[in-house]
C-alpha cells in the first residue's frame, strides 16, 4: 500500500468527533489510511492515560529478574507474558528490546472448545498496580480503537459499523523497553504487525521509529507528545484482499537512554473463516480508493491469514504466535509446532 510518502500525517480526533469539522477530517483519515498505511491520531483525550501509562514503564522493567520470571511467557499458552532481551529474531537478526505482553479481559479457552481458541485467556501481572494499569489502558484502547474503525468505514462512506464485524475479543498490549546500545543496533527489525486489525503505539520521545516507504526510503515517525501512531495490521490486510497491506516499520535502537513503547493490537474475531471473510469484504473492498492495478495486486509478504492452509483467522494467528515465539509453541503445542514446521506458506 505505501506509496512514495515523505511524511506521515495527523488526524485529529477532535475534528472528527465535531460535526462541522468531520467531512473534511475523514478526507485526512482516508488518504492516511488508504494510500500510506500510517498515519498518529491526536487529541483523543487520552493524552494524561498515555503519559501516566509511559511515567510507569521504568518502575515495571526494573522489577526483579525473579518479578519477571514469575510471570515469563514460557508459562502461558495464551502467549502471554514477559519476555527477556535476545529472544526475538526479526528478518533474521537479533532485537535488543524486553517486553511483557498483556490481553484484555475475555473469556478463556476451556475443554472443548476449538484448539486456536486457546490463543484467548488470562494475562499474568507481576502485581495489582500493573492490573489496574493495564485493564484501565485495555479498555480506552478497545473504546478508541472501536471509535476509529466507525471512522475509517465513514471515510469510505460506508455503513459506520461494518467492520464491527471483523473485531474480536481478546485485543494484545505490549509494553516494551529499548536498552541503549552500540549505534545502528537493531530495536526491532522490518516487518509488519502480523496480529490484528490496526495498531495503536504510543512512543515516548526517543525516536526511532521508521516507516518504509514504496521507493525504499526510511521515514522517520517522530515523536508527537500525547499521541497515537496507528498502521495497519496483516488483519485489516486480509479484509481488504491484500489491497490494503500493513506498512513496513523498524526500531532503531537508542543509543544514549532507554525507550519505552506501548502497543495495542486491535483483536480481530478468531472464528472467522476465509470464504467468509471474501463475502463480506466485498462491499468494503469496492469503496477503497486504489487503482485497478493496486486492487489486483496481492500482498507482498505471506500472511498466514490469507492463507488457504489455515481454517480461520485463529488458526493462522496461533501458527504466528508459535513461530514468533517457538519455545512457547513448542512447550504448549508440540503437535502444532511440528506440523506447521513443515508447511510453507502460499
Ligand atoms: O516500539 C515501537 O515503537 C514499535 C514496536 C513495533 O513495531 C511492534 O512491536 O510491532
Ligand atoms: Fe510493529
Amino acid at each position: 500500500m505505501s506509496t512514495s510518502f515523505t511524511s506521515i500525517s495527523a488526524v485529529d480526533f477532535g475534528r472528527l468527533r465535531d460535526p462541522s469539522t468531520k467531512k473534511a477530517e475523514l478526507e485526512v483519515l482516508r488518504a492516511a489510511v488508504f494510500d500510506v498505511g500510517f498515519l498518529y491520531i491526536i487529541n483523543t483525550g487520552l493524552e494524561g492515560l498515555i503519559e501516566e501509562t509511559q511515567a510507569e514503564l521504568p518502575r515495571i522493567f526494573s522489577l526483579s529478574p525473579e518479578e519477571k520470571k514469575s510471570v515469563q511467557m514460557l508459562n502461558s499458552p495464551h502467549f502471554l507474558g514477559y519476555t527477556g532481551l535476545g529472544t526475538e529474531t526479526t528478518a533474521k537478526k537479533t532485537d535488543i528490546r524486553e517486553q511483557f505482553d498483556f490481553g484484555t479481559q475475555c473469556i478463556p479457552w476451556k475443554t472443548g472448545d476449538p484448539f486456536w481458541k486457546r490463543l484467548e485467556g488470562p494475562a499474568q501481572f507481576p502485581n495489582d498496580n500493573v492490573k489496574n494499569l493495564v485493564n484501565r489502558y485495555s479498555t480506552s484502547m478497545t473504546n478508541l480503537g472501536r471509535e476509529f474503525v466507525h471512522f475509517v468505514a465513514e471515510s469510505l462512506s460506508l455503513d459506520t459499523d461494518v467492520l464491527d464485524q471483523f473485531l474480536g475479543d481478546m485485543s494484545r498490549l505490549k509494553f516494551i523497553k529499548y536498552p541503549p546500545t552500540t549505534p545502528g543496533s537493531q530495536g526491532v527489525g522490518p516487518h509488519k504487525d502480523s496480529i490484528g486489525l490496526f495498531t495503536f503505539l504510543a512512543q515516548d520521545k526517543v525516536g526511532g521509529l521508521q516507516v518504509l516507504n514504496k521507493s525504499g526510503q526510511w521515514i522517520d515517525a517522530a515523536p508527537i507528545p500525547g499521541s497515537l501512531v496507528v498502521n495497519i495490521a496483516q488483519g485489516f490486510e486480509a479484509i481488504t484482499g491484500g489491497i490494503c497491506s500493513g506498512t513496513t516499520h523498524r526500531v532503531i535502537a537508542p543509543t544514549a537512554s532507554e525507550r519505552y513503547s506501548i502497543a495495542f493490537f486491535q483483536a480481530v474475531r478468531l472464528n472467522l473463516r476465509l470464504e467468509e471473510l471474501k463475502q463480506s469484504a466485498k462491499e468494503i473492498v469496492a469503496k477503497i480508493p486504489a487503482s485497478d492495478d493496486k486492487k489486483k495486486r496481492t500482498v507482498d509478504v505471506p500472511s498466514e491469514l490469507i492463507s488457504p492452509l489455515y481454517s480461520c483467522f485463529g488458526e493462522a494467528q496461533l501458527r504466528n504466535r508459535i513461530f514468533s515465539h517457538p519455545d512457547v509453541g513448542e512447550k504448549w503445542y508440540p503437535d502444532l509446532y511440528a506440523k506447521y514446521k513443515e508447511q510453507v506458506l502460499v
